[in-house]
């Protein structure tokens, strides 16, 4: 039962508190150095960057039944004592209030997002060329290596080598066989978008899978996929030489092969245990990318690595693989003697991005 294991809380001395304490306030400034806001909206933010340790939880959703157990448990409370993944999604939603994104729709993330995608142009049109030779374990494996290359942490991880600590890749491939729906939950733009568009565009040719790609309907955690961010890559692609794939992806989209569908849950701070039933597709396969979503599965909770995930997840009604680089303090299904070397080799090994999961749960 999940319920035994507590909420990973915001630890001073871990990577919850080295988030709230690094990482958060240089993602700050890197929205204020934007230039995407006037300097009402710069002030907040400066404000809210000086107050990070101070902040109090407000209510800035009115009658949103997805916020409201959070407001319920936590109105009033400050930040620091709520579990970190509660404080996370409130942050990125307080960001969105401060910078009046409902009403202008300035993705506050947007440059930071550009600039990778330039910087990204020249490895596309690398990566599609030595697709050729690919087959699904290899798109599989790329989608994951997409997984790396996150905004809020790994700018720079492209070259980092990547160990796999749990390969289910031929149980997954065994189920691409006898899918016809698959149910993607996208994580970052940029890189990973690309490698998922590589990999769901194979699953259609291949297996003629009908794809459900759910994005974020909100900015969050930085580099999270919403709408636009779709649209700007296939314009790059089709304007840099890889207008091919990008016209793949576009009919494919057009012909409903390929459907992208926004909806508030995921920016909201609720589990996947608290999923609505409609929003995936019925007898579909699901494939879940990241980081974030993984904890989702486990109401971020502390348990140990060698817990199997099979009891913890008895509320899935989908065969569901987790395609994910470790980067926060959890992670299931591991044998006793994986965890003793890996705790002998790096402290950190939880959280650096140096290790990866192609992970079946149900
Ligand atoms: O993009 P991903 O893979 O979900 O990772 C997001 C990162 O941000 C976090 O939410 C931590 O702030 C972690 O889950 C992870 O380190």
């Amino acid at each position: 039962m999940l319920s035994h294991y507590p909420k990973i809380p915001i630890d001073p001395l871990a990577f919850s508190g080295m988030t709230f304490r690094v990482r958060y306030p240089k993602i700050l400034d890197e929205v204020i150095n934007s230039n995407l806001y006037n300097q009402e909206i710069r002030a907040r933010l400066h404000n809210l960057k000086s107050q990070l340790d101070t902040l109090v939880v407000k209510r800035i959703h009115e009658n949103d039944p997805l916020w409201e157990v959070f407001y319920a448990d936590y109105e009033e409370k400050n930040l620091n004592d709520l579990p970190f993944f509660d404080a996370e999604v409130y942050l990125f939603a307080y960001i969105l209030h401060l910078t009046d994104y409902d009403r202008v729709g300035t993705d506050p993330f947007s440059t930071i997002k550009s600039q990778d995608l330039e910087k990204n142009q020249a490895t596309f049109d690398t990566i599609l060329l030595e697709s050729k030779d690919w087959d699904t374990p290899d798109f599989v494996l790329g989608s994951l290596h997409g997984n790396k290359s996150d905004l809020s942490q790994l700018k720079s991880a492209e070259e980092l080598s990547i160990q796999l600590l749990l390969d289910d890749r031929p149980q997954l491939l065994h189920d691409f066989e006898c899918a016809t729906h698959v149910d993607m939950i996208l994580d970052n733009a940029g890189m990973e978008l690309f490698s998922d568009l590589m990999l769901v565009n194979h699953l259609v040719d291949r297996y003629g899978h009908q794809i459900k790609l759910h994005i974020k309907s909100a900015p969050i955690f930085v580099s999270d996929v919403i709408q636009s961010d779709i649209d700007n890559l296939l314009s790059l692609l089709a304007a840099h030489g890889a207008k091919d794939f990008a016209d793949a992806i576009t009919n494919k989209i057009e012909q409903e092969q390929i459907i992208v569908q926004a909806n508030p849950f995921w920016t909201s701070p609720q589990h996947f245990s608290q999923l609505p039933v409609d929003l995936i597709t019925p007898h579909s396969l699901l494939l879940s990318k990241g980081d974030a979503n993984y904890r989702r599965f486990f109401e971020d909770r502390i348990i140990p690595s060698t817990q199997p995930s099979a009891s913890l997840i008895k509320y899935l009604k989908h065969p569901t693989y987790c395609i994910r680089t470790l980067k926060s303090d959890i992670q299931t299904g591991l044998t006793e003697v994986q965890c003793i070397t890996l705790d002998s080799q790096e402290i950190d090994w939880k959280v650096n991005g140096t290790r990866a999961v192609i992970q079946m749960l149900h």
